[in-house]
């Protein structure tokens, strides 16, 4: 386990990311920052009041500052507003940039040597705010995306199979919106490729419910977004992390030249160990895959460019 571990926001990923960090004894320390008065502190006990029965020895405190907070491993901001039913991520730019801004500032004094996952929304963009205030390499700012939207794609596949979860593997791409990139060509069924056990209509319309599934707990929801998926999203990247396992999983990271873009965060594959980012993969893409990535990024780029730092 590494020392401390910082989560931004106690909201619902927040809280939920911390819970799950602690019952996997990730850090000796983990301590939840909002900015909400007695939010942090309230649910940090109660979760710390958990380990005697969860059996984890992880101390989880909240608080409204830095201090405790001062020379975290990791941290893993998810501080910001949610989307509600009928808007777009990108809707929550303006709010969201101005509290991640505020967010990497206090991360930079307080913690310059921590590596930052970011979960915030619109998420790319929210990576590229991040990296910019803190002026962490791009070994130390990765984006939490590629894993749920993955982990979506595969839990439709293997109930539409009646498979284990666990013998899907594939991976989705490109930014975190209606642009993402699920890749068919990847997909496959204890190494069987998919589309040798699924009529090709049916593996489109999972491919589409994948790219929407955001939206679709927001339909559900009405007061907000996800929480249970992405906090486990979070997790497994810290997990990799911790326990440099130089795990291969779809991660937002910074572009310099791979796949010919550079310049933005996109969801590409990335070997995740103790060093953080550690290589991106340049893989084989179809023409289909990789107009389909270049589309994305652009997607990316256009509220990119709208936001001052
Ligand atoms: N990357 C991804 O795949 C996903 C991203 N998200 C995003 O994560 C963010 C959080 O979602 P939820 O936890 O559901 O929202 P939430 O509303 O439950 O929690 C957000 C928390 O952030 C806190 N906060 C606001 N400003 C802050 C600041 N300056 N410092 C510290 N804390 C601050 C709020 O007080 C609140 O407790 C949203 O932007 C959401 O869109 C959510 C799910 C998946
Ligand atoms: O849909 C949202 O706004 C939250 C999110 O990013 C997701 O669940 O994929």
């Amino acid at each position: 386990m590494v020392n401390k571990i910082t989560v931004v926001g106690a909201g619902n990923v927040g809280a939920t990311t911390a819970q799950r960090i602690a019952e996997k004894s990730l850090g000796r320390t983990v301590v939840m920052v909002d900015v909400v008065d007695g939010i942090p502190q309230g649910k940090g006990l109660d979760q710390w009041e958990s380990a005697p029965v969860e059996g984890f020895d992880t101390r989880v405190i909240g608080t409204n500052g830095y201090e405790e907070t001062a020379g975290s491993d990791i941290v893993v901001i998810t501080a910001g507003i949610a989307r509600k039913p009928g808007m777009s991520r990108d809707d929550l730019l303006n709010t969201n940039a101005g509290i991640v801004k505020s967010v990497s500032e206090q991360i930079k004094a307080t913690s310059p040597n921590a590596i930052v996952i970011v979960v915030s929304n619109p998420l790319d963009v929210m990576c590229y705010v991040a990296k910019q205030v803190t002026g962490f390499p791009r070994e130390r700012v990765i984006g939490m995306a590629g894993v749920l939207d993955t982990a979506r794609y595969r839990s439709f596949i293997a109930e539409a199979l009646d498979v284990s979860v666990r013998d899907i593997q594939a991976m989705v791409l490109g930014g975190h919106g209606d642009t993402m990139v699920p890749l068919i060509s990847y997909t496959t069924i204890s190494g069987i490729p998919v589309t040798q056990l699924m009529p090709r209509e049916q593996l489109d319309a999972i491919v589409q419910r994948a790219r929407d599934g955001g939206a679709e707990i927001v339909k559900y929801l009405k007061t907000g977004s996800a929480y249970y998926a992405p906090s486990s999203g979070a997790v497994e990247m810290v997990e990799a992390i911790v326990h440099d396992r130089k795990r291969i999983l779809p991660c937002a990271a910074w572009l310099e030249g791979e796949y010919g873009l550079s310049g933005l965060f996109l969801g590409v594959p990335c070997k995740l160990g103790c060093n953080g980012l550690e290589k991106i993969l340049e893989i084989d893409l179809t023409d289909d895959e990789r107009a389909a990535l270049e589309r994305s990024a652009q997607a990316v780029r256009e509220p990119m460019s709208v936001i001052s730092l």
